[in-house]
Order: structure tokens, then C-alpha cells, then sequence
């Protein structure tokens, strides 16, 4: 991957890339065709992290699917996709990680605390062997991308990091691999998310922007389900992700529940003026 990489820089190339975790869905095909725009070749990284696992999450179970991951790769013209062993990334006597100071101390980090250590180490491995221009990530894990760009910014990585929105099904629920672990019968409480989020943006929309007035209605939303434990639910600023007591300007709410033992999460931008 680097020699190649290296021979695509000599010949004045742009390099875009994705990287994923796998068991590929349409917010993953989303970004191949952002990145396929931004670059005349177009990388796609397969690679379950086991860094960015805690001991009781479900790294073992994750859903994995490398040949029809490599069949929708092709179709979307990916014009490599970077598929490395635990051993390549991690091999014997490994002992480097990139740790962030503020950023992961909020939502999802909380409760995972080795989550955001082990992507900042990943994502910078893989930067450093798929050598890009240009990367793309998903709004979907919005504190990710925020870690990605400030890790970018204070690293000096020579990488334009761009953001792509949150695909949806057709009812709302948020594309996610972890998705596959859904049954029918816990589709109403998976739906719930994205419904706290609409009823949220009613409510600023109807001038309510007191944070704990929007925060208490989510909560009433996620907990008529039972089989749901609510992680967080969390209105803050979108740059810091500190939590903010009312709704002024653009605003992040994030949530994120564990559904019988599956974690999804979702967020919105709240803003008074739209
Ligand atoms: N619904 C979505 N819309 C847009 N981007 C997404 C969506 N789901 C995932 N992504 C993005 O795809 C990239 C790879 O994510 P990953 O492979 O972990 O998939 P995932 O569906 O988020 O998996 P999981 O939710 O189970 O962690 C990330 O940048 C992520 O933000
Ligand atoms: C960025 C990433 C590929 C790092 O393992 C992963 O966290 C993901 O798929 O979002
Ligand atoms: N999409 C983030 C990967 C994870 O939840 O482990």
C-alpha cells in the first residue's frame, strides 16, 4: 500500500479514502462517492480495530462480510481497498498510541473509555500507509469526526478531512453495521433515536430552547421502551461537544442507547433559525 501510494504521489495523483470498519451499507457507499469526487484514486480500508474495543464490547461478534464488501467496492469504483491482519497493525511488541487531551472526556468516550485512543491510532496508521489527500468520515460518529480533525490539525497531517451526512432508511433509523443485529421486534425502539431527534428539532423550531426542557422530552421518547438503557443524550456545542444550557445557534444533540446490548447512536444539528 505504500509503494503504491507513493508511485500515485510521484505521478501527481490525488488520493482519497474511506475508512471503515466493514459490512458495508449505503452511509458507507455515501462517502466512496464523496471521495471518488475529490480524488483520481479512490482507497477503501477494511479493518476491525481491535484497539478500539473495550474487553466487554462486542469486538468477536462484529458483523463482517470481506466478499460482498469487495463486490460493492467495485461498483463504486474504489480503486483499492486496504484489507490488513491484527498482526500488520498490531504486530508483537507494538507500544505507540495517540491519545487526545479534551475531546474524547465527552459522549461516547465516557462510556468507552479505550474507544477514542485506539481510532486516533488507527486512523493515524492507516493515514501514514494509504498516504491520502483527502479522507472522508461520517456525521453518523460525529465525536469521531470532531477527534479526526483536531488530531489532523494538531498533528499537522497534510489531509483535507471531510464530513458526510447521516443516510437514513426509509423510516429514519441511521444506517449502521450494528444494525444487522436488529430483529424486528426491536425496530420501534431502534426507531426511537431519530424520533427524539425530529421531536427536538420541533421543539426549537416551535422557539423551546432550554436544553433540559428538549433533554427530559427525548428521554420520556427512549425510555417507553423498555429493552432501551440510555447511554446519553447530550446538547452541546458542536466544536467542544461541552454541554450547553439552551439552544442558540447551531447546537449538536447526540444520543446514544444500548438497545438488549446492541449500541446505537444518533445526533442532529439543532438551530433556532431554520
Ligand atoms: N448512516 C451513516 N451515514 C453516513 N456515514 C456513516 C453511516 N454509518 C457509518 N458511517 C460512517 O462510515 C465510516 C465507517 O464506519 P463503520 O465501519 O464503523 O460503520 P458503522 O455503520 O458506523 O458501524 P457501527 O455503527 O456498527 O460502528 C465512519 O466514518 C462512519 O461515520
Ligand atoms: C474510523 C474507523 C475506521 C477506525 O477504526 C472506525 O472507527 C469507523 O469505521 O468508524
Ligand atoms: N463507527 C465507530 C466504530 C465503533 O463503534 O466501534
Amino acid at each position: 500500500m505504500r509503494d503504491r501510494a507513493e508511485g500515485l504521489r510521484i505521478e501527481g495523483k490525488t488520493i482519497s479514502f474511506v475508512p471503515t470498519m466493514g459490512y458495508l451499507h449505503e452511509g458507507h457507499l455515501s462517502l466512496l462517492r464523496i471521495a471518488r469526487q475529490k480524488g483520481d484514486d479512490l482507497a477503501l480500508s477494511i479493518f476491525v480495530n481491535p484497539a478500539q474495543f473495550g474487553p466487554n464490547e462486542d469486538l468477536s461478534t462484529y458483523p463482517r462480510s470481506l466478499e460482498k464488501d469487495l463486490e460493492l467496492a467495485e461498483k463504486e469504483g474504489v480503486d483499492v481497498v486496504f484489507v490488513p491482519m491484527d498482526s500488520s497493525l498490531y504486530p508483537e511488541g507494538y507500544q505507540t498510541y495517540v491519545e487526545l487531551e479534551k475531546l474524547p472526556a465527552h459522549l461516547c468516550g465516557l462510556s468507552r473509555p479505550v474507544f477514542f485512543k485506539g481510532i486516533a491510532t488507527v486512523v493515524t496508521q492507516l493515514f501514514n500507509i494509504v498516504k491520502p489527500h483527502v479522507a472522508v468520515f461520517g456525521e453518523k460518529d460525529f465525536q469521531q469526526l470532531a477527534i479526526i480533525r483536531q488530531m489532523v490539525k494538531d498533528l499537522k497531517f497534510d489531509i483535507e478531512i471531510i464530513g458526510g451526512p447521516i443516510i437514513r432508511e426509509a423510516d429514519g433509523l441511521a444506517m449502521s453495521s450494528r444494525n444487522a443485529y436488529l430483529d424486528e421486534s426491536m425496530r420501534p425502539a431502534a426507531l426511537s433515536l431519530s424520533r427524539a431527534l425530529a421531536r427536538a428539532k420541533e421543539m426549537v423550531r416551535s422557539g423551546i430552547i432550554d436544553s433540559e426542557r428538549i433533554e427530559r422530552e427525548a428521554r420520556a421518547i427512549l425510555s417507553a421502551f423498555p429493552d432501551i438503557a440510555i447511554d446519553y443524550i447530550s446538547i452541546c456545542d458542536p466544536f467542544s461537544l461541552d454541554g450547553v444550557q439552551q439552544v442558540r445557534g447551531k447546537t449538536l444533540m447526540a444520543l446514544a442507547v444500548n438497545l438488549r446490548k446492541i449500541r446505537l447512536i444518533d445526533n442532529t444539528v439543532l438551530d433556532p433559525e431554520s
